[in-house]
């Protein structure tokens, strides 16, 4: 039978940084930055999404522009689900209840994975299956998963880093650590402090890491001037910062991301591996999209790397695509409630 004929079927890449919103038959059809602008003198939600982002760091006492996911889950139940509530109004319409299938991360525990499906139940959803990210990543990059032969997916989002080997519909090896764009992003930001000795927001860091970042040493070196406040004169202050700094301010961080890879490729049983060492390694995620991060992986695990084609989209298309295995759904979503 299959479960899932109604068009009210959605998939979600409920993520730290962006939530978009697959609808079948429609496509990507939202595409939203996790954050909500609270009133706090009247708890009164303000705005959500990218007219929320445009307030974070620029709000006066009362009002808050927050994420309420961190590290890959949710650190704010409330304001998460307003936020699922307002976003999937959004994309459905607000007729009926849909039905979702949501991405966690591939080691979320069980209370996080409760505390999404609640998040989702509460926002609107009649039935919630939660999908672990990698699964859906491959699923969405068009790779096969259902065959016996192993692929590799490494998911670089906001908050974590997934990554999982994958065989016939479900991960043989995996792991997640919370290190992925934010802590690029917090990487930049200390180091500018230390050797500039000036502040800079979340916002102007990820700037620097998306125009000038970049893992692997570039042919020629570039540079951004960016503004701050000056920690010595308390004044704002202009300042150039080149690549080949930003390269040296991600270092460990990258390494650490390195490692996790790593470790998963020395537990891959070798038949597995044989079949990663043919295919390659497939990279997703916006975390992926640091530039030289692929080549940087490639020298280090000594394996072709590539990053996927929509490497932003592959979650949100694979959680949404989910829906097409129908008869397999319960057995590649992590629960099914
Ligand atoms: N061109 C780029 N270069 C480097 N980083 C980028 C680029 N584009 C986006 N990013 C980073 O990708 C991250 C967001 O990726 P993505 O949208 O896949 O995460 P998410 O799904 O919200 O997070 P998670 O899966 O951890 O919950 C952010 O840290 C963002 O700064």
């Amino acid at each position: 039978m299959n479960l899932f004929k109604s068009k009210s079927d959605m998939g979600i890449d409920l993520g730290t940084a962006s939530v978009l919103v697959y609808v079948k038959g429609k496509g990507i059809v939202l595409r939203e930055p996790s954050v909500v602008a609270i009133d706090k003198s009247n708890n009164k939600v303000l705005a959500v999404g990218e007219e929320a982002r445009r307030m974070i760091g620029r709000t006066p006492g009362h009002i808050v522009a927050m994420r309420p996911m961190r590290d890959g889950v949710i650190s704010d139940f409330d304001t998460t689900q307003l936020m699922l509530k307002h976003f999937i109004k959004k994309a459905f319409g607000g007729f009926g209840r849909p039905r979702l299938v949501v991405c966690i991360p591939c080691e979320a525990t069980e209370v996080e994975k409760r505390a999404v499906r609640d998040a989702a139940l509460n926002a609107g959803a009649r039935t919630v299956y939660l999908i672990e990210e990698p699964i859906a990543a491959a699923i969405g990059a068009g790779i096969d998963i259902t065959r016996p032969s192993g692929s590799m997916v490494v998911d670089i989002g906001g908050g974590t880093t997934d990554v999982a080997v994958i065989s016939l519909g479900g991960m043989v090896v995996r792991s997640s650590i919370k290190i992925a764009g934010d802590k690029f992003d917090e990487a930049i930001i200390r180091y500018v402090r230390k050797e500039h000795k000036m502040m800079i927001g979340e916002r102007t860091a990820e700037d620097l890491k998306v125009n000038i970042g970049c893992a692997y040493k570039r042919d020629e070196d570039i540079s951004m001037e960016i503004r701050g406040r000056d920690l010595v004169l308390g004044l704002p202050r202009n300042i150039v910062v080149t690549s080949e700094e930003i390269r040296s301010a991600l270092q460990e961080t990258i390494e650490a991301i390195a490692e996790c890879v790593h470790s998963v490729l020395e537990k891959t049983p070798p038949e597995l591996a044989a079949d990663i060492c043919d295919k390659g390694i497939l990279m997703t995620g916006g975390g992926s999209l640091l530039w030289g991060l692929d080549k940087y992986l490639e020298e280090r695990m000594q394996v072709p790397v590539r990053v996927a084609e929509d490497a932003v989209s592959c979650v949100a298309i694979g959680t949404g695509k989910a829906l097409d295995f129908s008869d397999r759904l319960e057995e590649l979503t992590a629960s099914n409630y």
